[in-house]
């Protein structure tokens, strides 16, 4: 295990609200338990359970977001997240999360963004290598470490980017909503939109006018594709021809050669996929 960690590594497929220390989140539900939000030993054990079918993962982020979606936790856990990736030595991190609006808390799609950018800059125990909107002379917007406490020693680093992920819960014109922040966003560090979310909810026609736009407009897309059984889903994905594809695991002989005559990468998810049982157990995983 140890030299898996040592050695410098590249994450294309980290959900934000997913990568959560478990102390961070038994921390904030105890806050809430104690605001009379939520009752803390309700939710305790349901944080710290390792394995979770994927209907049990999608329930627990629910209570995930609940936790989590105000501006400060955003930012929190955004500069936690950098900071452990960082200490396990990936040194490209590509942080996909869904924006958000929370009323009761002034939230806003755009406001979510805010605050995941502000996590990132407040990263302390590396230098992060992330676009910000510091335009000299009118002109370029440059990469430069964020947080660059020059003292004489090498400093690690680690290359940040992020996604914009649509949920399959959301309409066609909120996906349309975050399209357009990505694309605003696109000189601060966001390179593509994701689709993820309970892969059962949802139908892929919802989006398409949405990821069309995106790509028409020169963002790269990445798909959940194929996580659960749906031969009709996973062909029109294949139709649509996306940058990556995610987790790939109910794929049938011929949607691998499709998916291989277009050249299309996978986000292959080992642990996720044997710890939600889409897959039963590491011997059959189609990553072999
Ligand atoms: C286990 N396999 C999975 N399959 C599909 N979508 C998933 C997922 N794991 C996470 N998400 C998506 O990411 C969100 C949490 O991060 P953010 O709030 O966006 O930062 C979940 O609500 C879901 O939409």
């Amino acid at each position: 295990m140890e030299w898996f960690a040592s050695i410098p590594k590249v994450e294309l497929h980290a959900h934000l609200n997913g990568s959560i220390r478990d102390s961070t989140l038994l921390e904030l539900a105890r806050d809430l338990g104690e605001k009379h939000v939520i009752v803390f030993s309700d939710v305790e054990h349901v944080i710290l359970k390792n394995d979770r079918s994927l209907t049990e993962v999608f329930k627990l982020f629910d209570l995930i977001h609940i936790i989590t979606t105000d501006h400060g936790t955003v930012k929190r856990i955004t500069k936690e997240v950098i900071e452990d990736f960082a200490s396990e030595n990936v040194i490209y991190l590509e942080l996909r999360t869904t924006p958000k609006r929370n009323d009761s808390k002034g939230m806003t799609k755009r406001s979510y963004m805010e605050a995941v950018m502000e996590g990132v800059r407040a990263v302390s125990t590396v230098d992060v290598v992330f676009p910000h909107n510091n335009v000299d002379a009118g002109s370029h917007i440059i990469s430069v470490p964020v947080n660059d406490m020059c003292n004489g020693t090498t400093r690690k680093k680690i290359y940040v980017r992020l996604l914009l992920s649509i949920d399959r819960r959301e309409s066609t014109a909120a996906a349309m909503e975050t399209v357009k922040l990505a694309l605003e966003m696109r000189d601060l560090g966001v390179v593509g939109i994701d689709l993820s979310g309970n892969p059962v909810v949802g139908e892929w026609i919802t989006f398409l006018p949405a990821l069309k736009f995106a790509r028409e407009h020169g963002l790269d897309i990445t798909l959940h594709c194929g996580e659960v059984p749906n031969p009709k889903e996973i062909q029109a994905m294949l139709d649509f021809i996306p940058q990556r594809i995610g987790h790939a695991c109910y794929f049938g002989e011929d949607d691998w050669k499709r998916m291989k005559s277009y050249k299309i990468p996978v986000e292959i998810c080992l642990t996720s996929n044997i710890t939600t049982a889409s897959v039963s157990s590491l011997d059959v995983h189609h990553f072999g």
